[in-house]
């Protein structure tokens, strides 16, 4: 069963965690790092990234977030961050700010396509399980939890999905952590504006949680359903430990 309320969180990490707070549901992770004694500080510009050990990129709209990091001066900080090693999280929005290719980028008036942060060798699809099912819920097997050495480390992970994207294709070093397996993965309705990849397809399981190196990403929201591991596994990769 997933117990995600119950106790035992790791001991204070003593890492600063900062989440990147040009847009989304920034208040969640950085609850969700405190609750597990850690400290967390939201980024709006590039001198607060730099005192920052891992950096966690939550949900919202990635083209909103893709357009202020640049207005902000924070895309390239972060990017030169990412290229050094700083372990990155990415929810929903995050991850597709962390793949490396967009499969329907959105573009500007300008028609000047959505740009990423990248950094995970990764096709993803944006709002990719369609505007039928914008949003719903799925107990998945995640990998990697294990290692918290958290005794719920197997237990199923309980994701809620809004508006959210699914990675289409992975690079040799990407490892997939989770996936939403066939027989739950929603099946879209035609979609006139072509939200929705998988119409008139099979359904087929869905990759929703990836890893390479220090970069981890999550298509769902563990932030907002009191689920702590996917947060705890972060700090531990902060930490080196994970
Ligand atoms: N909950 C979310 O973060 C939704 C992501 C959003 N659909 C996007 O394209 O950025």
């Amino acid at each position: 069963m997933t117990s995600s309320s119950s106790p035992a969180p790791p001991p204070p990490p003593g890492v600063v965690v900062g989440v990147l707070a040009v847009q989304g549901d920034v208040r969640e992770h950085i609850a969700t790092i405190e609750s597990l004694g850690g400290r967390a500080v939201p980024v709006r510009r590039a001198s607060e990234l730099a005192g920052v050990d891992g950096l966690i990129i939550p949900g919202g709209e990635s083209t909103t977030m893709d357009k202020l990091t640049r207005t902000f001066g924070l895309a390239d900080p972060v990017r030169e961050r990412i290229a050094g090693g700083m372990p990155v999280y990415g929810s929903c929005a995050g991850m597709i700010m962390l793949s490396d290719v967009l499969a329907d980028p959105s573009a500007d008036r300008l028609g000047n396509p959505q740009q990423t942060l990248g950094g995970l060798d990764m096709v993803v699809r944006r709002n990719a399980f369609g505007r039928q099912r914008e949003s719903f819920e799925a107990d998945l097997a995640f990998g990697g939890l294990a290692t918290t050495g958290d005794a719920r480390g197997t237990d199923p992970v309980r994701a809620v999905f809004i508006r959210a994207p699914w990675v289409e294709k992975v690079g040799d070093g990407v490892e997939v952590l989770a996936q939403v397996p066939a027989a739950e993965t929603p099946q879209p309705g035609p979609t006139p504006d072509g939200d929705g990849a998988g119409a008139d397809l099979e359904p087929v399981a869905r990759i929703v949680a990836v890893r390479s190196g220090n970069l981890l990403a999550t298509s769902f929201h563990p932030e907002i359903t009191g689920e702590r591991r996917v947060h705890e596994l972060f700090i531990r990769m902060i930490r080196g430990e994970a």
